[in-house]
């Protein structure tokens, strides 16, 4: 296998995402995170991104620039194309996907993987509450879709993002990098 892995993390909002994404990549070399165009303010808070308008975001769709592009939640979100360099390079590229466009996002990757976060729903309710960043409607409009599931057929790890952070992080990295694990002894990965 040549070229390094297209990593699909999904799940609903609030499930942890954005922190499992940026903690794995903290404690791994190999890993490059995906910035992503949202038509949201730039000073929105959370994640990395870019912010673009809406005529900006049809303009670079038309233009080929983006590797995959999705709508929800009342925004349009996009991964750019630039993400193939990484990939050529051979750097495994960490991605936050809807479960909508990952039976694109597999045709698009020669090596692609997923890992489905999960969390229950009050669980989901409270770190939405406290992240806030959504208005009280829009939590409720997010956890109307926390149950969507994934397209048939499609493989995943499964990883329940309800309890620490570090050990979701842990059992992603075990997942990904399994000679690195057995050969350190289960602490394979740079301490932060
Ligand atoms: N395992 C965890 N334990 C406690 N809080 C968490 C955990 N994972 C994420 N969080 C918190 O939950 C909120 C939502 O996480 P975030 O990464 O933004 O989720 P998503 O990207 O899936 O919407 C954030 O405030 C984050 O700090
Ligand atoms: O189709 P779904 O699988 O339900 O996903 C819909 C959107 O929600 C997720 O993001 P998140 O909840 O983190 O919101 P955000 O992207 O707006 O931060 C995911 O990244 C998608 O952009």
């Amino acid at each position: 296998m040549s070229g390094g892995r297209f990593i699909a993390i999904v799940g609903p909002s609030g499930v942890g995402k954005d922190s499992v994404m940026q903690a794995m990549a903290a404690r791994d070399a190999h890993i490059v995170l995906a910035r992503r165009m949202i038509t949201r303010p730039s000073d929105a808070g959370g994640e990395d991104f870019d912010g673009v308008t809406v005529e900006d975001f049809h303009a670079l769709h038309a233009a080929d620039a983006f590797a995959l592009s999705w709508e929800a939640h009342g925004l349009h979100y996009a991964i750019p194309a630039a993400v193939d360099a990484y990939l050529r390079e051979g750097r495994d590229v960490l991605a936050n996907l809807s479960r909508a466009v990952l039976i694109y996002a597999k045709d698009r990757f020669a090596n692609f993987e997923v890992i489905n976060l999960t969390a229950d729903r009050d669980v989901l309710a409270a770190r939405l509450a406290a992240r806030g960043r959504e208005t009280a409607e829009q939590i409720a409009g997010r956890l109307d879709r926390a149950d969507a599931r994934l397209p048939g057929g499609m493989t995943a790890l499964h990883l329940d993002n309800s309890g620490s952070l570090d050990q979701t992080v842990q059992a992603a990295l075990d997942h990904l990098y399994p000679d690195v694990t057995a050969q350190a002894g289960r602490v394979p990965h740079k301490v932060k």
